[in-house]
C-alpha cells in the first residue's frame, strides 16, 4: 500500500458520530489520508442536539498538539470546534501548515457550542490558508445580516482583509441552490451545487473542510481542493438522503474517492 500523507484535525468529539473529529477522520480515511487528531472538547451530542460540552484543559490540548507535531508532522491542518477564545488565541501562536479554519460556533441544530469566539477568530484567520464560515458564522463574525449571494460576496471580501489567503462563505443555509462564495487572489468565484433534499446534514461543514484539508495533504492546489471538496460533500449528502439514523438531523455518508 502506498504511504499516505498525514493530516491533522483540531476539533471536538461528537458522540453521535456525525460531525467534529469523527466526521473529519472518516473524511480523511475516504481520501486515503492518514488522520491525526487533537481533541478540544467532548460533546454529548446526537442528531437532535447538544446535551453538554466538556472542554479539554488548554495544557492538555497543547500536549496533544506537541505529541502529533513532533512525531507525525502533518502536511495540512484543519480546525473545527475550538471550545474557547483562549484555545483560538493559543493556536494563533502555533505554526500550523496549510491551515484550514472552519470557525465552528453553532451546531447544525442551532445551539451555540461556545460563545465569545468571533473576536478571537480574527487573529487565527490571519494565519489561515483558507477559512470556511457558514452563513450564521459569517453573521456572527461581522455582526450584521448576511442573507443573499451578493451579501456573501461582500462578506468574503471583508473577511479576506483579516489576512487569510482565501475565504469560502458556505451557502448550505441559503434557500435555493447550495452556492458557496470564494474570495481568492483578489477574485471572486463560486462553488455551485444543486441542493440535495435531505434531513441528514449533520456534519456537512466539517466534512467539506476536512475534504479540503485532505486534498491539500494529497498535494492539490487550493482551487482544485475546493472544487473536489464541493463534489465530495454533495455526493456524501446524496448518498445518505434516505438514511434514518437518529430522529433529528442525521449524518452524511462517506465515499471512497
Ligand atoms: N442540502 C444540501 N445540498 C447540497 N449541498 C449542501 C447542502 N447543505 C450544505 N451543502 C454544502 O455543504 C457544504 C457545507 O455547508 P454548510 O451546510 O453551509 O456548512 P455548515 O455545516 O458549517 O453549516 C457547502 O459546500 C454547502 O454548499
Ligand atoms: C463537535 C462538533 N463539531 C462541529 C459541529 C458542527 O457540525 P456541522 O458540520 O453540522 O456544522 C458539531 N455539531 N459538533
Amino acid at each position: 500500500m502506498k504511504q499516505p500523507p498525514i493530516a491533522l484535525t483540531i476539533a471536538g468529539s461528537d458522540s453521535g458520530g456525525g460531525a467534529g473529529i469523527q466526521a473529519d477522520l472518516k473524511t480523511f480515511a475516504a481520501h486515503k489520508v492518514f488522520g491525526t487528531s487533537v481533541v478540544t472538547a467532548l460533546t454529548a451530542q446526537n442528531t437532535s442536539g447538544v446535551l453538554g460540552v466538556h472542554a479539554t484543559p488548554l495544557h492538555f490540548l497543547a500536549l496533544q498538539l506537541d505529541a502529533v507535531l513532533s512525531d507525525l508532522p502533518p502536511v495540512a491542518v484543519k480546525t473545527g470546534m475550538l471550545a474557547s477564545p483562549e484555545v483560538i488565541a493559543y493556536l494563533a501562536t502555533r505554526d500550523l501548515p496549510n491551515l484550514v479554519v472552519d470557525p465552528v460556533m453553532v451546531a447544525s441544530t442551532g445551539k451555540p457550542l461556545f460563545t465569545g469566539a468571533a473576536d478571537a477568530y480574527r487573529e487565527l484567520f490571519a494565519r489561515a490558508l483558507v477559512v470556511t464560515p457558514n452563513l450564521p458564522e459569517t453573521r456572527e463574525l461581522l455582526d450584521r445580516d448576511v442573507a443573499t449571494v451578493e451579501d456573501m460576496a461582500a462578506a468574503a471580501h471583508e473577511l479576506a482583509a483579516l489576512g487569510p489567503r482565501c475565504v469560502v462563505v458556505k451557502g448550505g443555509h441559503l434557500a435555493g441552490d447550495a452556492v458557496d462564495v470564494v474570495w481568492h487572489g483578489g477574485e471572486l468565484s463560486y462553488l455551485r451545487g444543486a441542493r440535495v433534499s435531505t434531513p441528514n446534514n449533520h456534519g456537512t461543514g466539517c466534512t467539506f473542510a476536512a475534504a479540503v484539508t485532505a486534498h491539500l495533504a494529497l498535494g492539490s492546489s487550493l482551487p482544485a481542493a475546493l472544487r473536489a471538496a464541493k463534489t465530495y460533500v454533495t455526493r456524501a449528502l446524496a448518498g445518505s438522503a434516505d438514511w434514518r439514523l437518529g430522529s433529528g438531523h442525521g449524518p452524511l455518508s462517506w465515499k471512497e474517492i
